[in-house]
């Protein structure tokens, strides 16, 4: 674990002495778009997605390259799981330049770049830099800018949904999505207890609302699901304990658990989903958290099972 300072990688866990225990996370650094005719167009081939398997963050950008139709059209690298004083790393060189390490993508990029480095990365080819290290809008640019390409116009983020999912977003991502991490990270006892009550009263909210929704949005699956999935499908595993978060498990949901299952089983979603990856990455990375390095056994629930929504 570590950042660039000026283009210089310095390894260091992260500061949460200035804000009484707090993780705070920190911005992404690159925002570029993608659209016809603008600086970076749709284009085949010309884009590459840097990924940890482990990642919740990186995995809404795969599951939507899959759902998309965009696998031939985007090529993937994957990090090695284990994120340690060299930060992120591959195993085999990437194929874009040999690099074995992330953040000489980032000082490709930008020479004097200052900041964490993280996953994913939307590469170009053709300029050769990152488009885009925001998740959040990796996700937007894979649901449409493609579509002419791929002839896929499946949405995900519809017009009438947008006020409905950019409200669930707001709160699903400081609470949950974001939220374990605040549990996980938190070095006061304060700031762990809030981060964790938060994080289930927001999951006792979704336990209701899928009782009366089938989707977050309603009848139909937006980003707003894809989102909340990766965090949900990494709970029981690992943040219920690794992180702490342990209140409840989701598989105590019934709604919550059987709505996992149900996005578990989407067709090509499974594919997407590594348990090695997962446990290896957040067992053995966090030393500070887990200093034996032990990884435990368990994967949490069965998702193979019937899901039982309708
Ligand atoms: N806001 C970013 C966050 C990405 C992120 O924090 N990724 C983690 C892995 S789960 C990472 O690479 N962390 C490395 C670090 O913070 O040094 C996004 O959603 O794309």
């Amino acid at each position: 674990m570590g950042r660039l300072v000026e283009g210089t990688w310095y390894d260091e866990w992260y500061d949460t002495e200035a804000n009484d225990g707090a993780f705070i996370r920190e911005d992404s650094g690159f925002r570029h778009s993608i659209e016809p005719g603008g600086r970076f167009s749709p284009d085949s081939g010309r884009y590459h997605l840097y990924v940890s398997l482990a990642c919740p963050w990186a995995h809404r950008t795969l599951i939507m390259r899959k759902l998309k139709g965009l696998e031939s059209h985007i090529g993937v690298s994957v990090v090695h799981p284990h994120m340690l004083d060299e930060g992120w790393v591959y195993d085999s060189p990437e194929p874009l330049h040999g690099y074995t390490h992330h953040h000489q993508l980032y000082t490709r990029a930008k020479a004097d770049y200052s900041g964490r480095v993280t996953v994913p990365v939307l590469w170009d080819r053709q300029e050769d830099t990152i488009v885009n290290n925001e998740s959040s809008e990796i996700i937007r640019l894979f649901n449409s800018a493609f579509d002419s390409l791929t002839g896929n116009s499946d949405d995900y983020y519809p017009q009438s949904l947008r006020e409905e999912i950019e409200r669930l977003n707001r709160r699903i991502y400081d609470e949950i999505n974001n939220g374990v991490y605040k549990a996980g990270f938190a070095t006061s006892q304060q700031a762990y207890e809030q981060a964790c009550r938060t994080l289930f009263a927001a999951l006792d909210w979704l336990e209701q609302l899928l009782g009366e929704r089938r989707y977050l949005a309603g009848a139909q699956v937006t980003e707003a699901d894809w989102r909340l999935f990766t965090t949900l499908v990494r709970f029981d595993p690992v943040y219920h304990g690794h992180f702490k978060c342990n209140l409840r498990r989701i598989e105590d949901y019934p709604n919550l658990a059987g709505y996992t299952r149900e996005l578990y089983q989407w067709p090509g979603v499974a594919e997407t989903v590594d348990f090695w990856h997962i446990k290896q990455h957040y067992y053995y990375s966090h030393g500070m958290i887990n200093p034996t390095r032990v990884v435990p056994l368990g994967e949490g629930m069965d998702l193979t099972l019937p899901h039982g929504r309708s």
